[in-house]
């Protein structure tokens, strides 16, 4: 299957303008997902389940392998997704109203490297959308696989109330969310990652998680676990303060890592955005995994994601010190059964990393 994917698909999607190839790819995830009959037969074949649920945060999930935030911006097709293999899809980033992200094209690809750059800007249909979508498509209690929802800033929401956004976005979708993620770290809205820094850091979690708690009160459930997505792009000292403040927090994972600002020596295009796929941010993600891994001893969950384009890469994430991993641009260049490949390999290798 993946050699008819890279030998017959890809050169064939790869003639299509980046963003259209993608969108392409959308409209037939939408497609299957709108098809429950079909995802069910796709799924026979490709669903892959861990001899036990991997419990992570107080979720159970059938495999170590999951779809990275981004590609499913609005929540439309985790049912495919979850056909496809994937033991966990995270859908947006989405921000309170829609909006169109920055002009095209915006979306490059580097075939040699196995890498994109973008800088879509978080284009999304907000976050009410999101909910109509998951609700009808795939709705929380009948879901074979959890799904995270990651939100962000809006474009022109200024920094000093960022806070607002993320708010709005957690109350929108808690119904439907399995866990979020607050994203911090996206390079391409306009200051977001100076959300990294301690000054706005403490009070936008402090903030999230008093929402969440009290949102779980007043329902008489358990709050949702919470995960920060960070950049690869920090400094070690810049870690330790994020980390400081989630595990005060009792924040309940991170994820590293978002795509990176920095590029490889000799890389030749200059267009601006984040670099995603390939051996440079692999490198760079498995450092900053390691290092959070080393440096928590082990107590804060990490979900590793940056550069996996093979088992090995994929394997790499996990010893360093991931618990789970998910992939975007791999994904892209190896086909749709990667996550099942990736899955499985994780799979038989998993007693050693338990
Ligand atoms: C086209 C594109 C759009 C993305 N959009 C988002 C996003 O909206 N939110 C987010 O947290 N990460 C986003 N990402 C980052 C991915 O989730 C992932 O962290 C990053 O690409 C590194 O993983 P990879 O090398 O497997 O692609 C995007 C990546 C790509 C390539």
């Amino acid at each position: 299957m993946g050699f008819i994917y890279e030998n017959l698909v890809r050169p064939a999607l790869f003639k299509m303008e980046p963003e259209q190839a993608h969108d392409r790819g959308r409209t037939a995830l939408m497609t299957m997902g709108a098809l429950p009959t079909l995802c069910n037969l796709v799924r026979r074949y490709n669903q892959v389940c861990e001899d036990k649920p991997v419990k992570l945060f107080g979720l159970e999930f059938p495999n170590r392998v999951g779809l990275a935030a981004g590609m499913d911006k609005d929540g439309e097709f985790p049912r495919a997704i979850e056909a496809l293999g994937f033991g966990h899809a995270e859908v947006g980033t989405v921000t309170p109203e829609g909006q169109p992200g920055n002009p095209r094209p915006r979306l490059f690809r580097y075939p040699e490297q196995h890498s994109l750059i973008n800088r879509m800007g978080f284009n999304n249909k907000g976050a009410e959308v999101m909910l109509q979508a998951l609700s009808k498509n795939y709705p929380k209690g009948k879901r074979g696989i959890p799904v995270g929802v990651n939100i962000g800033k809006a474009k022109t929401t200024p920094l000093d109330q960022a806070v607002e956004d993320y708010v709005s976005s957690f109350r929108t979708l808690a119904d439907q969310a399995d866990y979020f993620t607050i994203n911090i770290s996206s390079p391409n809205t306009a200051g977001l990652r100076d959300l990294q820094g301690a000054t706005y850091l403490r009070e936008l979690l402090q903030t999230i998680r008093h929402e969440n708690l009290a949102h779980a009160k007043k329902l008489g459930r358990d709050p949702h676990p919470l995960l920060l997505k960070i950049a690869p792009d920090l400094t070690f000292h810049e870690i330790d303060e994020i980390v400081g403040v989630l595990l005060e927090l009792n924040y309940d994972g991170i994820i590293a890592t978002n795509t990176t600002i920095q590029r490889p020596e000799g890389f030749k295009s200059k267009e601006t955005g984040g670099l995603s796929g390939g051996e440079f941010i692999r490198r760079h993600s498995n450092e900053v995994i390691n290092y959070i891994y080393k440096s928590t001893e082990g107590k804060l969950p990490i979900i590793g994601v940056g550069g996996i384009d093979s088992v090995e890469a994929a394997g790499e994430k996990i010893d360093a010190g991931a618990s789970m991993v998910q992939i975007y641009t791999g994904w892209v260049y190896r086909g749709p059964f990667f996550a099942r490949e990736l899955a499985r390999a994780l799979k038989s290798k998993g007693e050693d990393w338990i």
